[in-house]
C-alpha cells in the first residue's frame, strides 16, 4: 500500500504490535523520523495525515526501538517522549501541563505497570478509576465565575492554541455552569458518528473535501475559523482543576478530590462526562477488577455512538496521584490500555450493487484487502447511493474503513488528500442489477420496482436458464409477465399450477407459443437431478457444485436426508458451506415436494448412491457396486474443456460439456494445472492450450474426445 510504504502493513492478529518493525539503518531511522513528524504535523493541524493511527504508532515504536538500540544517535526532531510527537506548538500557556498518556497493549503490560506504580508510591493504589479513552482531541475549557471564556488546545503540552471561536458549537460544554465557579474543565472534543456524517455532508455541499474519520473531522473543525456553516461536536470531561482566581476553598477541594469525585462535580456543574454514556467511569479496587472492566468497555466499543481507542486507568485518589507525580510526556498515575486499531486506510477498488430480499438495491464497497482487528476486510457497506454522493467517494480512492467487533465494516470517508487525480466517478446502476427492471429512486434506499418479486423474477428466470432446466420460450420478459399476472409466485407453479388457458390469456401469447412453452415445460421434467438442484438456486452452489452433489447422492431423497456431516463428503463442501446447504434444502422442502409430484426427475442418471457409512459391510458393498461413472472412460481424470466444440459436440454448451465429462467418470475443471489429466481443445483454444503444452498435458481435439466418450453423449 502506498500510504504506509515505509512500514510493513500487517501486524499479526493478537500480537502486541511492539516488535512489529525494525529500522535497518541510520538512513531508514532518519526517514522514519521525517515521516512521523510530517504525519503528526498534518494530523494535529487539520487531520490530513497520510497514515492511519496504526501505521503511525508502528512507525513511532520503530523509532523508539532504534533509539534504544543506538544510544546517542537520537535526532532532535524525534517524536519520542514528546507530547503530540513534538509536532505542535501553542501560545496560550497551560496552568498545569496537559500531558499525553503512556500505553499498555496487554494484561501483562498493564499488570507490570500497576506493580511499578505501587513500588514507586510504596503502597498499594487505593482504588482505580477506569474510563473510556475517547478518540478526539484534548481541550481545556476555562470558566470564570461560571462563564465559559476561553478554549485552549493541548498544543505541545505546555502551551496550546486559543480556539475560543468554537465556543457555542460544542455540545456538553455549557456557556454557563450551574454555579459561578472559576475552574478549568479538561476533556475530549469529538464527533459522534452522526455528527461526523453530518459534518461531511455539509462540507461536501460547500465544495469542501470530506474528512477521513470523526477524529480528523473534530481536529479540522475545531481549528477552523470563519466557516460559512457550523458543525456540532461533543465534549466529554475527564479533568477539573483550579485556575488563577479560583477561591482558596474550592482550589483546595479540587486538589484533594479523588478523580471520581471531580467527575461528579463536573456533572453537577452541567458538564458532559462519560457518565452519560454506556461506558461511565467506574471505581474498582484490584488489578483484576480493572482488567475485567477493560474487557467490558472493549466489548461495548462497536455499539458506542462515538469512537474510543482504548481505556484510561487512573489512580483515583489525589494522594496516590501526588505521590506518583508526572513525567515530561505523561503522568505516572494514569495509563492508556490501547484497543486494537479499528480504522485502516485502504483502497476502494469497486462498488457492487446487491439486491436484497425486499428488492433494496444496496451498494457495497470492494476493497483492497486490509487486516483490521484480526480479520481481513475485503467488503464494506456503503448504506445507500446518497451516502456515496454525500461522501464524495470515487473509485480508486484511499478510504478510511472502520470495523469493530462483529459489526459489518463500513467506509467512513475517502482520504481526500491522498488523491492522485486518477480516481473515477462511481457509476450508479440504471436498471436493477438482478432482474433488469426499473429502479425506484424516490427514497434514500433504492429499490427494484418489482420489490420482493425482483428475486422471484430473477430466480425463476435463472431456473429456466439454459444450464438449469433449459426451458425454451421462458425468457426474462416472459417470467416478468407471469409474475405480474400473479400466475407464478414460486418455481413449482410453472409445473403444477400454470394452465394452457392461463398462458393463452397473456398478451403476446398465441396458440403456437403457448404449446411450445408447454412442451418445453414438459421436456424440463426429463432434466437430470443435478439441473433440478441447480434450478433451485441453493446458496453457495452453482452448476458444478450441483452436479457434484447430485452425483454423490444420486437421488433427491438421499440429498435431503443428508446432515451437514454427510454433505461434507461431497468434494468442495467444507464445514462452513455444508450446514447452509442443508438448511436451504430443508427450507425448500415444500417446493421440492411439489416439483417431484409434478414429475420432475429426482434421480441422477449413472450415479450410484453412497453406501451407508454406518453399516458394517459398507466397504464391501461399495467395492462390489461401484458407481458406473467411476468405471467410465474418464475415471479418475481431471478434464478441462477449452475453445469451440465441433462435430458431434458442436451443440454442447460449456456446462453440457462439463456434464458429459462427469457422466463419463471424469472431473470437470475450469483451469489447467499440473493436476490436469486431459485438455479438450477446440477451435480458437488459447492460453489454456498453451499452458497444457508447456506442462506436457495430453491434448485432444473435440472429435477425438467424442470418440472417447461416445456412449455418454446424449
Ligand atoms: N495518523 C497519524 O498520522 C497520527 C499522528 C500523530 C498521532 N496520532 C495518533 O494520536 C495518538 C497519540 O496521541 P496523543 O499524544 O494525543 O496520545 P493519546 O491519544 O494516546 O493519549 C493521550 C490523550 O488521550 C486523550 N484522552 C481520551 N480519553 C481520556 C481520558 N478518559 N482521560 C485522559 N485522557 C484521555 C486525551 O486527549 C489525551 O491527551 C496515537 O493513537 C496516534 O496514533 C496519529
Ligand atoms: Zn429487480
Amino acid at each position: 500500500m502506498t500510504t504506509t510504504s515505509a512500514v510493513p502493513s500487517a501486524v499479526p492478529a493478537g500480537q502486541a504490535p511492539a516488535e512489529a518493525i525494525a529500522l535497518p539503518s541510520a538512513t531508514a531511522y532518519a526517514e522514519a523520523v521525517g515521516q512521523a513528524v510530517r504525519a503528526a504535523a498534518a494530523y494535529y493541524d487539520n487531520g490530513s495525515s497520510a497514515l492511519d493511527d496504526d501505521a503511525y504508532d508502528r512507525l513511532v515504536r520503530a523509532i523508539a526501538a532504534y533509539e534504544a538500540a543506538h544510544p546517542g544517535e537520537n535526532l532532535p526532531d524525534s517524536p519520542s517522549g514528546k507530547v503530540a510527537g513534538g509536532a505542535v506548538e501553542g501560545d496560550v500557556p497551560h496552568t498545569v501541563p496537559m500531558l499525553s498518556l503512556d500505553n499498555a497493549f496487554s494484561d501483562e503490560e498493564f499488570t507490570a505497570w500497576a506493580a511499578s506504580l505501587e513500588r514507586r508510591i510504596a503502597r498499594p493504589v487505593a482504588s482505580w478509576n477506569v474510563q473510556p479513552k475517547l478518540d478526539g482531541l484534548a481541550i481545556a475549557a476555562r470558566y470564570r465565575q461560571g462563564r465559559l471564556t476561553q478554549l485552549v488546545t493541548r498544543g505541545d503540552g505546555t502551551a496550546g492554541e486559543d480556539v475560543s471561536h468554537a465556543i457555542g458549537t460544542i455540545e456538553g460544554l455549557p456557556a454557563e455552569l450551574t454555579e459561578p465557579a472559576t475552574v478549568e474543565v479538561r476533556g475530549e472534543v469529538l464527533m459522534t458518528t452522526a455528527q461526523f456524517e453530518y459534518a461531511n455532508e455539509v462540507r461536501t455541499q460547500h465544495g469542501g473535501d470530506p474528512f477521513a474519520n470523526p477524529r480528523n473531522a473534530a481536529a479540522g473543525t475545531l481549528r477552523a475559523k470563519d466557516r460559512a456553516y457550523t458543525v456540532p461536536m461533543t465534549f466529554f470531561g475527564y479533568g477539573l482543576l483550579p485556575l488563577p482566581g479560583t477561591g482558596d476553598g474550592l482550589a483546595a477541594e479540587l486538589a484533594d478530590s479523588a478523580h471520581g469525585a471531580l467527575m461528579d462535580r463536573a456533572v453537577r456543574y452541567g458538564v458532559n462526562t462519560p457518565a452519560s454514556t454506556q461506558v461511565p467511569g467506574t471505581v474498582v479496587s484490584t488489578v483484576d477488577e480493572v482488567l475485567a472492566r477493560v474487557r467490558e468497555i472493549g466489548a461495548l466499543r462497536a455499539q458506542l455512538p462515538f469512537g474510543i481507542d482504548g481505556i484510561v486507568i487512573k489512580a483515583d485518589l489525589a494522594a496516590d496521584q501526588q505521590a506518583a507525580g508526572e513525567g515530561s510526556r505523561a503522568p505516572r498515575w494514569a495509563l492508556a490500555f490501547k484497543l486494537p486499531a479499528v480504522e485502516k486506510i485502504t483502497k476502494l477498488i469497486d462498488v457492487e450493487w446487491n439486491v436484497g430480499r425486499t428488492g433494496i438495491i444496496a451498494p457495497r464497497a470492494v476493497l483492497e484487502p486490509v487486516d483490521i482487528d484480526g480479520s481481513t476486510v475485503t467488503y464494506a457497506t456503503l448504506h445507500n447511493p446518497a451516502d456515496i454522493t454525500r461522501r464524495g467517494l470515487r473509485l480508486g480512492d484511499h478510504v478510511m474503513v472502520y470495523k469493530a467487533g462483529d459489526i459489518i465494516p463500513r467506509v467512513e470517508a475517502p482520504v481526500a488528500h491522498l488523491r492522485t487525480g486518477e480516481e473515477r466517478e462511481i457509476a450508479f446502476p440504471a436498471a436493477c442489477p438482478q432482474c433488469g427492471s426499473g429502479i425506484d429512486t424516490g427514497e434514500q434506499r433504492w429499490r427494484c420496482e418489482r420489490g420482493r418479486n425482483c428475486h422471484l423474477v430473477a430466480s425463476v428466470a435463472y431456473a429456466a436458464g439454459r444450464d438449469q432446466l433449459d426451458i425454451e420460450g421462458l425468457g426474462h420478459s416472459r417470467v416478468v409477465q407471469l409474475v405480474e399476472a400473479g400466475l407464478v409466485s414460486a418455481l413449482p407453479d410453472l409445473f403444477d399450477r400454470l394452465t394452457r388457458d392461463d398462458l393463452l390469456g397473456l398478451e403476446r401469447m398465441g396458440e403456437t407459443s403457448t404449446d411450445n412453452l408447454l412442451a418445453a415445460l414438459d421436456a424440463a421434467k426429463r432434466q437430470p437431478l443435478s439441473r433440478v438442484l441447480c434450478a433451485l438456486g441453493i446458496r453457495g452452489t452453482g452448476r458444478s457444485m450441483s452436479r457434484r452433489i447430485a452425483r454423490h447422492f444420486a437421488t433427491m431423497e438421499l440429498i435431503r436426508a443428508a446432515d451437514a456431516e454427510a454433505m461434507q463428503q461431497v468434494e468442495g463442501i467444507g464445514g462452513e458451506k455444508a450446514p447452509v446447504i442443508v438448511a436451504e434444502l430443508a427450507e425448500l422442502g415444500d417446493q421440492i415436494d411439489r416439483l417431484a409430484a409434478a414429475g420432475l426427475s429426482m434421480t441422477e442418471p449413472g450415479a450410484t448412491p453412497p453406501a451407508p457409512a454406518t453399516e458394517p459391510d459398507a466397504t464391501d458393498a461399495s467395492e462390489k457396486s461401484q458407481p458406473s461413472a467411476a468405471s467410465g472412460p474418464l475415471a479418475g481424470m481431471k478434464v478441462v474443456v477449452t475453445g469451440a466444440m465441433t462435430g458431434p459436440l458442436e451443440k454442447l454448451s460449456r456446462n453440457e460439456m462439463n456434464e458429459l465429462v462427469e457422466r463419463a467418470g471424469g472431473k470437470a475443471s475450469g483451469s489447467v494445472s499440473k493436476n490436469t489429466s486431459l485438455v479438450v481443445a477446440g477451435e480458437g483454444a488459447g492460453s489454456k492450450r498453451t499452458k497444457a503444452e508447456t506442462l506436457g498435458i495430453r491434448l485432444v481435439a473435440p472429435d477425438e474426445f467424442a470418440a472417447l466418450v461416445g456412449e455418454f453423449i446424449r
